[in-house]
């Protein structure tokens, strides 16, 4: 896997009025604190350490360049909400799409404050191609979230995901990609602060790492998940722009950066493949609501406001989910084999007929005889056709029947001869024996209810006492009455599925899929049969009783046993002693991972503190508090059997608490989050409350330390673990 691009001196270009020109040498000190302007040796130019703020100067010069897009930008707006539709559009439908498409575009081009307009600017050695698309006249691109040019349409700032900014993100000394400078923008407050260049084909520069990048993945994690446009790393690149042809499935520790990657290779994918997936739908399906709040905000931000968020209960959510199933009976349900079932079930209607049917015009009869209609129905089942779409052609099968018999008696019968026979009442009853209408919830009912019939749809598949496991304690009255459980409602969709198919997307990015059934996987799959999937995971975090074991395995049951699997290992999130400290637990929860390694310097902060029975709660209080001190977010993961709880205890000590998902502020920073809803979300200063009751939560050993990692490696800054009761010996070691 590539190392991370190293940043190159200071830039001082030898011309001043000249951007592109060569730069004077100077040599850096990757170990020069940035922020500090007595270094003149520092790779990061920041506005202090700066020449003043004339035009020879380059910070100077790139903040005017700023000033000159942001201009353009706001001339593009006003451009686009002076567009008068009127005399365009023939109809108001037309008028109505018309209006919509520029609307988005007119929010697309909104400048925002707090969001760069440009992150980086590349100086390629030579012009582009000219195959290579925007900009292909000049040699110096400015990388930002959004295309914008000036009156002449001459680029100004150019597309993150054009393939003329790849280099930002992949260049190296070893491959420069014909740039001669990479330069990186830092920001304060939304004004231009700082640059830091490398020189990818100058031989004299020291590598060193990038200070901005450090400073990106550092900052205080209050408020939203954001993007990560300018500081991808070129592993991550390269899942990000991958082809929309394929599936690629990405296992990676905690914090490497897959629900970020995942996001932006949506957003490349709609730049790349705009009209295609316009059409089709993207989807991201993540593992519950606060988890979709958290990352809500990422797409909007990159431009994409079309995306659709989902949880896998939502995309099946045919009936009323309010029943729970036995870690045994979910397992049963959502196993592979289930699908089978379902599709015997859908199918038992399926009557081969022991009379033949006999249609009446004018004055003469025509008979298909029952063999026939045997011939035709055993046809239709054998075919790989939805049992929907069987079911209507087999009145229209039939009637072909007859003409051929009209036919043969010398009649010259017509379409509408075929339509009107199709229609009458004899075909129609004699298709409807043969192939009853299937209603999805009712078959699945029937089979959760009545213990012959699913012992005849699972015959060879589930043992009888699995059968017994999986039927409802009292069977249903109705699809309505039903106390359908989450397990229940995959069933369902499956039912749908067979019975009619489930239009596909053009893509969707699958997150937290470890906890996914292979029966969900299905589910999933079928959304994106003619589309293609980013499926995100990681195996040590896998919390269901039915969590991935292999990638491989998943992907079958996805429908896509070709999909790519990559691994993703520098961790951006988790410091380097607290992933340590969680890494403990891999032997036992997932033996063939490697432990991840952190991309973060400072080593972070890990405090273990044991403390007495009944000083518990205090001792939880006191840490929150301590973390409050800091700076960011503070997230209290706690067994969700404790919540209850703690949340009195901070109510009463005055410590006002958010649910996991509501955004934090500077004023609000405190997070009560049970054990349970943890997955995916961070925060800068993590007390874990009681490991052995988070452990002692889940139905078993493996469950419960997979859901102690998961609580373990939220923090970005700091954790603090308290406990009363012995740790787990997997930890204490
Ligand atoms: N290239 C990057 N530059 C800056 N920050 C990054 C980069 N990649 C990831 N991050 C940050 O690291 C953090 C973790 O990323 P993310 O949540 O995508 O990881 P994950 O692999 O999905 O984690 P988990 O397994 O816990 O769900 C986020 O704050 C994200 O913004």
């Amino acid at each position: 896997m590539p190392a991370p691009e190293p940043a190159g001196p200071p830039t001082a270009p030898a011309d001043p009025a000249d951007p592109t020109a060569a730069p004077a040498e100077s040599a850096a000190d990757p170990t020069a604190d940035p922020t500090d302007p007595a270094d003149p040796t520092d790779p990061l130019v920041t506005a202090e350490t700066a020449a003043p703020p004339d035009h020879d100067d380059p910070l100077a010069r790139e903040r005017a360049h700023l000033a000159a897009s942001r201009s353009a930008l706001r001339d593009m707006r006003a451009e686009a909400e002076a567009l008068d539709i009127r005399d365009v559009t023939a109809n108001w439908v037309n008028a109505e799409v018309l209006q919509r498409q520029i609307d988005d575009r007119i929010a697309a081009l909104a400048d925002l404050a707090h969001t760069p307009l440009f992150f980086g600017r590349l100086d390629y050695l030579h012009a582009p191609a000219a195959d290579q698309a925007e900009g292909t006249e000049g040699e110096q691109f400015y990388i930002g979230r959004r295309h914008v040019h000036d009156a002449e349409g001459e680029p100004m700032v150019i597309d993150w995901r054009a393939p003329v900014s790849q280099p930002f993100y992949r260049a190296s000394r070893k491959e420069p990609m014909d740039v001669g400078l990479r330069r990186r923008f830092g920001y304060t407050g939304g004004g231009l602060t700082a640059y830091e260049d490398e020189h990818l084909t100058d031989p004299a520069e020291a590598e060193t790492s990038s200070k901005l990048l450090q400073s990106e993945i550092e900052r205080p994690r209050v408020g939203p998940m954001r993007d990560i446009v300018a500081t991808i790393q070129p592993e991550q690149d390269e899942i990000v722009r991958s082809g929309i042809g394929g599936t690629v499935c990405v296992q990676g520790a905690p914090g490497t950066g897959k629900t970020a990657v995942g996001l932006h290779r949506v957003a490349f994918l709609l730049y790349a493949h705009r009209e295609r997936l316009a059409r089709t739908g993207t989807l991201v399906v993540g593992p519950n609501r606060s988890f979709l709040q958290y990352i809500e905000q990422v797409l909007p931000a990159l431009g994409e406001l079309h995306v659709k968020q989902a949880t896998v209960d939502d995309l099946v959510a045919h009936v009323e989910v309010r029943g729970t199933d036995s870690p045994l009976a979910a397992r049963i349900k959502g196993d592979a084999r289930m699908a089978e079932v379902v599709r015997r079930a859908v199918r038992s209607g399926i009557t081969m007929p022991s009379e033949g049917v006999v249609v009446v015009r004018g004055s003469r009869r025509w008979r298909v005889p029952s063999y026939e209609l045997q011939e035709i129905a055993q046809e239709l089942a054998e075919r790989d056709i939805r049992y929907g779409a069987a079911a209507e052609a087999l009145p229209q099968r039939i009637a072909h029947a007859v003409l051929v018999r009209m036919e043969a008696a010398g009649e010259a019968p017509d379409d509408r001869v075929q339509d009107a026979v199709a229609r009458s009442q004899p075909v129609k009853a004699a298709a409807k024996a043969i192939w009853p209408p299937a209603d999805p919830a009712k078959t699945v009912l029937r089979l959760l209810s009545d213990a012959d019939f699913l012992a005849e749809c699972a015959e060879g598949l589930l043992t009888p006492e699995e059968q017994a496991a999986i039927r409802w304690e009292k069977p249903a009255r109705g699809v309505k009455s039903a106390r359908w459980s989450a397990a229940d409602a995959v069933l369902v969709d499956e039912a749908a599925d067979q019975v009619h198919r489930t239009p596909s997307l053009g893509h969707v990015v699958l997150d937290e899929a470890q906890d996914l059934s292979p029966m969900q996987y299905r589910a999933v799959g079928r959304r994106c049969t003619t589309g293609s999937a980013t499926v995100l995971g990681d195996i040590a975090q896998g919390t269901t009783p039915w969590a991935t074991g292999s990638w491989q395995e998943a992907l079958a049951h996805l429908g896509k046993p070709d999909g790519r699997i990559e691994e993703l290992t520098r961790g951006f999130r988790v410091p380097r002693e607290v992933i340590a400290y969680a890494s403990r637990l891999l032997p036992r929860i997932a033996p063939r991972l490697a432990p991840a390694t952190s991309v973060r310097e400072s080593a972070g902060d890990l405090v273990v503190r044991a403390v007495g029975e009944g000083e518990l709660t205090d001792a939880v209080l006191a840490a929150c508090r301590a973390s409050l001190r800091r700076e960011g977010s503070i997230g209290l993961i706690a067994a969700d059997a404790r919540i209850p709880g703690l949340r009195q205890a901070l109510e009463a000590a005055g410590l006002a608490c958010l649910e996991p998902g509501e955004e934090t502020s500077e004023e609000s920073r405190l997070t009560l989050v049970p054990a349970s809803l943890a997955k995916g979300l961070e925060y800068d200063y993590v007390v874990v409350d009681e490991p052995a009751a988070v452990v002692a939560g889940e139905p078993d050993a493996r469950t419960g330390l997979r859901r102690l990692y998961v609580a373990l490696t939220r923090a970005v800054s700091g954790l603090t673990v308290v406990h009363a009761s012995p740790l787990p010996e997997e930890l204490a070691g």
